[in-house]
């Protein structure tokens, strides 16, 4: 299966700014973004990852042998341009902030038959999507889990929904530290506990801190 992970290489998780500098953003988001590209190739899928900048050459070597595409436009128009275009294509797409995203998390995902497969994020997201129809566009920000069901529903498209608390988890605020250090597996869980990041509980709830 041919599979689409967006990154966006500029500036990557801003909404992390309050807790990581802008170095450390970036790598982060490469370490999330290197454990979903070995995940999805566990899969079984081809990755390409559909980047806003070129990654230097030397900047990764998680992305050898990945197929890169560059485009500035925005999410939504860049996404739209990778999808299937005529009958019998299929077209995956993975956010690459899924740090707890596993080969069989990804398989489920890859196996859910519809029109259009959705795995829901947290928070009223789409954090991964398989396309099997030429008609389907997606709209991506605000309640996109939303807006990509009416989008189906409204090309008569048949919809599968994948019920997976790995997949639901995108990493955009602090708080998702305590999902990566809880139930990561590779890069994205390790970097957190190098940089410090550990999980307390405070009156009963989790959270994380930072040791100095
Ligand atoms: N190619 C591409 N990928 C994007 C773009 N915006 C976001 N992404 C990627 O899409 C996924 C979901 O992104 P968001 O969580 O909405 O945004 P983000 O840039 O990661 O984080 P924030 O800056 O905190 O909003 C991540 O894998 C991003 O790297 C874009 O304009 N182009
Ligand atoms: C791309 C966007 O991600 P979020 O901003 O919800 O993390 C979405 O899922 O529509």
């Amino acid at each position: 299966m041919q599979v689409v992970v967006p990154y966006a290489a500029r500036d990557p998780k801003s909404r992390l700014a309050d807790v990581l500098d802008a170095d450390e953003r970036r790598a982060f988001a490469r370490a999330m973004r290197a454990d979903v590209v070995d995940a999805v190739r566990a899969a079984g899928g081809t990755p390409t990852l559909l980047t806003t900048a070129p990654p230097e050459s030397s900047e990764d070597p998680a992305l050898d042998g990945v197929a890169v595409a560059v485009d500035d436009r925005p999410l939504t128009d860049a996404v739209d341009d990778a999808l299937p275009e005529g009958p019998g294509e299929t077209v995956a797409v993975v956010m690459a902030d899924l740090a707890l995203a596993t080969p069989e998390s990804l398989t489920r995902l890859f196996e859910t038959t519809g029109d259009v497969a959705i795995a829901p994020g947290r928070g009223g997201g789409t954090n991964a999507l398989v396309v099997r129809h030429p008609d389907f566009r997606v709209d991506y920000h605000g309640a996109s889990y939303r807006d990509h069901r009416r989008i189906a529903a409204d090309a008569s498209l048949s919809v599968g929904v994948v019920d997976s608390m790995r997949l639901a988890t995108d990493v955009d605020e602090p708080v998702d530290f305590a999902e990566v250090l809880l139930h990561g597996e590779r890069r994205a869980r390790d970097w957190l506990a190098d940089a410090g990041f550990e999980v307390v509980v405070r009156e009963g709830r989790v959270g994380v801190r930072r040791s100095e």
